[in-house]
């Protein structure tokens, strides 16, 4: 059984890695940029988010993020961060989002005169204000921030203080994106190290760009609580399906994969939706989460992410809600907090579908 785009759209869902910048609307650029004087590449909403689809899709994680040079640029100002992070709460949520992790890099966000405390206050500000309407349309929605530091700059010691100064209002956990191959996340082992003694929760990009050492290096070195992305373990798993000493290690610790079907293909890390390694890693029980990563990048959604699963592998109710709870299991909110969501809202909508 092939479920349908509305189908899925209905169910609830939960999403651990989706970007800020990654998920504007492409009228609100094309608004913010008029407002700044940044020239973009389209200058109407469906050319522009064309233009960022095709410029994504390039094969190389480097041009790939080269495209955010236009969503970043216009998200310079408190009044921008509110509005983009409110209109991500509200998207999310119409596309039956019930739990979403939201990442971005504040140390991107000071160009125009922002301090750190500051941007991330507005980006809460948004998520608080999108939220609440989302809830008044009858769509509520809880949103997590993730705070990422790039790997290639020298910051994330001080974006990791600011995660753990903001713990208590809003931000959930802490992460490290940006070009892969060359800059390894042990380049960061101060920020994880502080993070850890703090009990606090944070995942890291990696096995995305560059392959089984970005993950030892992540999981065994610097204590990373999920994956981003992590799709290369199946570098360490045999033709028969017999793993290698990581890939055992990552499946028997549960350690989350947030896989990224999309994003994936577009950046080289899968060849295809339908030879995606998630298959794989599904029918080998690792503990895989679905996500959008770029939603404007993509040209996606979650619902569309999992209506592209669901066309490829024949996968219905059953394992959606099975990615589902996952995603919810693997949460860096509470625990009750995360088994409620499961029992109260997860559960009862899926027992209803399946
Ligand atoms: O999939 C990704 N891999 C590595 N870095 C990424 C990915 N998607 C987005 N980023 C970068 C570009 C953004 O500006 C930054 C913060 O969200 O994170
Ligand atoms: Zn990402």
């Amino acid at each position: 059984m092939t479920l349908s785009l509305d189908d899925i759209a209905r169910a609830p869902k939960a999403l651990l890695h989706d970007h800020l910048d990654g998920g504007l609307r492409p009228q609100t650029i094309i608004e913010l940029a008029a407002e700044i004087g940044h020239a973009l590449p389209a200058t109407d909403a469906q050319a522009l988010g064309e233009w960022f689809v095709a410029a994504a899709d390039s094969g190389s994680l480097e041009r790939y993020l080269a495209t955010f040079s236009h969503t970043v640029a216009v998200m310079q100002t408190a009044e921008s961060l509110r509005r983009v992070a409110a209109e991500c709460a509200v998207d999310l949520a119409a596309d039956g989002v019930v739990y979403a992790e939201v990442r971005y890099a504040p140390e991107q966000h000071l160009v125009g005169g922002l301090t750190l405390p500051q941007v991330v206050e507005a980006v809460q500000a948004g998520f608080a204000q999108g939220s609440a309407e989302a809830a008044t349309a009858g769509r509520p929605i809880r949103v997590g921030t993730l705070l990422t530091a790039m790997r290639h700059a020298a910051r994330s010691m001080e974006i990791a203080e600011l995660a753990i100064t903001y713990r208590d209002h809003g931000v959930v956990g802490f992460d490290i994106a940006g070009a892969e191959a060359g800059y390894p996340p042990t380049r960061h082992l101060d920020a994880f190290e502080y993070l850890q003694r703090e009990n606090y929760h944070f995942t890291i990009h990696a096995g995305e760009a560059f392959g089984l050492p970005s993950i030892w290096q992540a999981i065994q070195w610097c204590g990373a609580d999920r994956l981003g992305h992590g799709v290369r373990i199946v570098d360490d798993i045999g033709p028969d399906g017999s793993l290698g000493r990581l890939a055992a290690y990552v499946r028997d610790k549960r350690i989350p994969l947030e896989l990224c079907p999309s994003s994936n293909v577009q950046t080289g890390a899968a060849t295809s939706i339908a030879r995606h390694p998630i298959k794989l890693l599904r029918d080998l029980r690792f503990r895989v989460t679905v996500n959008t990563d770029n939603r404007l990048m993509s040209g996606t959604s979650m619902s569309r992410e999992m209506a592209l699963l669901s066309e490829a592998f024949g996968w219905g109710w059953g394992e959606l809600q099975w990615f589902t709870i996952n995603a919810m299991k693997s949460a860096f909110i509470p625990f009750d907090e995360r088994l409620a969501i499961i029992n109260d809202i997860i559960k009862p909508a899926y027992a209803k579908l399946v």
